[in-house]
């Protein structure tokens, strides 16, 4: 009774202590009116530009596959899939029970970076930057969802293809896939957030190889570098997507808000100084700490030999 007591009132605290978290992060945006940005404005100039989609699919174990899905144009972004993104993690955010989301391109390839028709028509730099923006705030709380994230990796990740991996906490790679910043070529530097997350990855030796020479990286070179966790290896073993629900699934095993308490104390340390991340992760605790996990690990008295 005492310890149930104890843990409302610590959820409490903690309800307010992720709140906190995520209002000192803009709500898990970066961009808001304060920076002159405006959310509708930028939706209805994307929306203009149509095609393709961004599929979501939940599942009861508690896994979600998010799809890149415009094949004809190699997965890259319309602007209405841009403003479907938006929607998804939106979804995803709202979703108590998720623990572990993979993001993959329809038909083989993982996504060829915005549409250059949409990018053609939007070519000044007011419209880029406001789209820039849309971008970074929704990848931003894509990175910041409370559950653990891979970018399953397969035929080509160029551009913002290449930025949408850095918002996932991992990426899987296919044999043969390719990761390219391509942006210099297109006389451009990565704008939806892809070099601040590739520094923070990589180091800022090898992102400034990357970036400067616009490096198609293979799966060799990404687990040399540490951009790819692991190469997806192994005719037989299922499809790339089995194989990479697979290696997740090891990391997501386990209650729900456990897991997303895990990804909190992570994400919380990656992104606060170290007193606040502390402050954070001490909160984070206490909606654990005496919880249905945590009391029945007590009563089966589990030895972790
Ligand atoms: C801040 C964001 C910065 C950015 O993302 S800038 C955009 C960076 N991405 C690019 O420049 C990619 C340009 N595309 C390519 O290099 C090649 O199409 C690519 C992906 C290597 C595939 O080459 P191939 O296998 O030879 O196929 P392909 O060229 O015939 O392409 C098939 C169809 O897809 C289209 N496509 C590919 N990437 C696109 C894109 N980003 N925007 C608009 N359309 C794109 C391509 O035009 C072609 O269409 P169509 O069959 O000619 O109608």
């Amino acid at each position: 009774m005492v310890l149930c007591a104890v843990r409302q009132h610590l959820l409490r605290g903690s309800r307010g202590a992720w709140a906190r978290f995520l209002q000192r992060q803009s709500r898990g945006c970066v961009y808001s009116s304060v920076h002159g940005f405006q959310q509708e404005e930028i939706r209805e100039k994307l929306q203009a530009f149509p095609g393709g989609s961004i599929e979501l699919l939940t599942q009861e174990s508690g896994l979600a596959v998010l799809t890149i899905n415009y094949p004809s144009r190699m997965n890259a972004f319309s602007g209405s899939m841009m403003v479907d993104l938006e929607e998804r993690v939106s979804q995803l955010e709202g979703w108590t029970d998720g623990k572990g989301l993979i993001v993959q391109g329809a038909s083989g390839t993982f996504c060829s970076g915005s549409d250059l028709n949409a990018v053609r028509a939007l070519s000044n730099p007011q419209d880029g930057m406001k789209m820039c923006m849309f971008m970074q705030n929704t990848l931003t709380r894509l990175l910041r969802l409370p559950m653990i994230s891979v970018a399953l990796v397969e035929g080509r990740a160029l551009g913002g293809g290449a930025e949408l991996t850095t918002a996932c906490d991992f990426r899987l790679m296919a044999p043969g896939s390719v990761i390219q910043f391509v942006h210099k070529h297109m006389g451009l530097v990565p704008g939806w957030g892809g070099a601040a997350r590739l520094v923070r990855i990589v180091g800022s030796q090898n992102a400034l190889k990357l970036l400067g020479g616009a490096v198609k990286v293979d799966p060799e070179l990404a687990l040399q570098i540490g951009l790819a966790e692991e190469v997806l290896q192994g005719e037989g073993a299922g499809t790339p997507l089995q194989r990479a629900e697979n290696w997740l699934s090891v990391y997501t095993k386990g209650p729900a808000p456990v897991i997303q308490a895990v990804k909190k104390v992570v994400l919380s340390g990656r992104e606060l100084p170290l007193s606040e991340a502390l402050k954070t992760e001490k909160d984070v605790f206490g909606t654990v700490w005496g919880g249905p996990a945590n009391m029945q690990a007590l009563a089966s008295k589990s030895k972790h030999r």
